[in-house]
């Protein structure tokens, strides 16, 4: 498989360097990236082509699959595209900035009549959500009642703004939510609090979060992107007859001097490495049999709106109010 790359920043390198050399079937063919220097270097590194446009990546015909992971603002117009253009995608989350977007991107897929986008919301892939999940699934702690989670970054670049404390990051655990339970969440309250003096001027940080689901479950979010000690993410999921909990995996415990260290990653790119392989394998597994898996657009739709609704909030209670969901998303492949 061929694959044509938008974005080459961040996790667009990343994601690149994983289809050269992690994950078998694939290869990354073309980039296109507007910082054009950052595009060839990756390029180069790796033997793909530059194009000059984003299109000229979905048009390609050498290309068989396209991923996005140029900005958020960026991706329900490119989806749309590759979309009209019959070619399988993978969108970095989030799927749109607006669940008016989004919802263009649902609707859109559900006429062309069979699934072509799997968006990027690689905790799903992770060993350790996984557990969660399958520890759930088992009936071992009866019927969950609560979720509560926290996600500490060390800090943001200074284009990160309040918004996407919510639509970039709090989105992760709106996902979570949504795949761990197999509810829709309907409601949620934003509480801002006291503030990290080491904030950028004008970020809201620290916050809580707080969802509710279709069946009454409640989950708590604590989102600190300014923790500076490093990466932390985390949950304890509350069942009738007991609890699991992902704990933050260390990196080697050091004992000596009468003390014990337990260092944590340093930021998402380490903490979530072996997902992104997995995420992109099984993605690069289903294009080979000509099936897309994986979180849907209809995911990446519900996400975005429970997001919205959290920018909505400023302390008040806000509902969430979906579309009617198409037939095409009604089961999981
Ligand atoms: N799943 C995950 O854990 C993560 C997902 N992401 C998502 O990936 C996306 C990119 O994030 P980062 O790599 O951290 O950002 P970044 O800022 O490092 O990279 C974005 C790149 O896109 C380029 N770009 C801007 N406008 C463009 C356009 N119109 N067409 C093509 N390229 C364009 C920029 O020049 C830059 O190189 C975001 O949606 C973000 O939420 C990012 C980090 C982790
Ligand atoms: O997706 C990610 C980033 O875009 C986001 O900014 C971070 O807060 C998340 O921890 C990371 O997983």
């Amino acid at each position: 498989m061929n694959i044509g790359v938008i974005g080459t920043g961040n996790i667009g390198t990343e994601h690149i360097r994983r289809l050269a050399g992690h994950v078998s079937g694939a290869r990354p063919g073309a980039v296109f990236d507007v910082d054009t220097e950052r595009a060839g270097a990756i390029a180069a590194a790796v033997g793909a082509s530059v194009h000059r446009e984003a299109h000229d990546v979905i048009d390609d015909p050498a290309v068989d699959a396209v991923l996005i992971a140029s900005p958020g603002d960026t991706h329900a117009e490119l989806v749309l595209a590759c979309i009209a253009a019959d070619k399988p995608v993978l969108c970095e989350k989030p799927l749109a900035t607006t669940s008016g977007a989004a919802l263009k991107v649902v609707e859109a897929e559900a006429a062309h009549g069979r699934r072509l986008v799997q968006v990027g919301f690689m905790r799903r892939y992770d060993p350790g959500y996984l557990q969660v999940k399958s520890v759930l699934d088992s009936g071992q702690i009866g019927e969950a009642l609560m979720l509560h989670c926290v996600h500490r970054n060390p800090s943001v670049p200074p284009t990160f703004t309040t918004d996407m404390t919510l639509t970039d990051s709090v989105v992760h655990e709106i996902d979570v939510t949504r795949w761990l339970l197999d509810q829709e969440i309907v409601a949620t309250t934003v509480l801002g609090g006291r503030q990290s003096p080491l904030a950028a001027d004008g970020l809201r940080d620290p916050k809580l979060v707080l969802l509710e689901t279709d069946a009454g479950v409640l989950v708590d979010v604590e989102i600190f992107v300014n923790a500076r000690y490093g990466y932390d993410v985390r949950c304890e999921l509350v069942g009738a007859t007991g609890t699991v909990t992902l704990d933050t995996p260390s990196t080697g415990t050091v004992t000596r001097n009468g003390g014990r260290a337990q260092p944590i990653h340093p930021d998402w790119q380490e903490r979530f490495s072996q997902a992104y392989v997995d995420e992109l394998q099984a993605w690069v597994a289903g294009l080979a049999r000509g099936v897309t898996g994986g979180p849907s657009v209809w995911d990446g739709y519900a996400a975005t709106a429970v997001a919205e609704a959290c920018i909505s909030s400023r302390g008040t209670r806000t509902t969430v109010d979906l579309a009617d969901r198409p037939s095409l998303y009604r089961s999981t492949p």
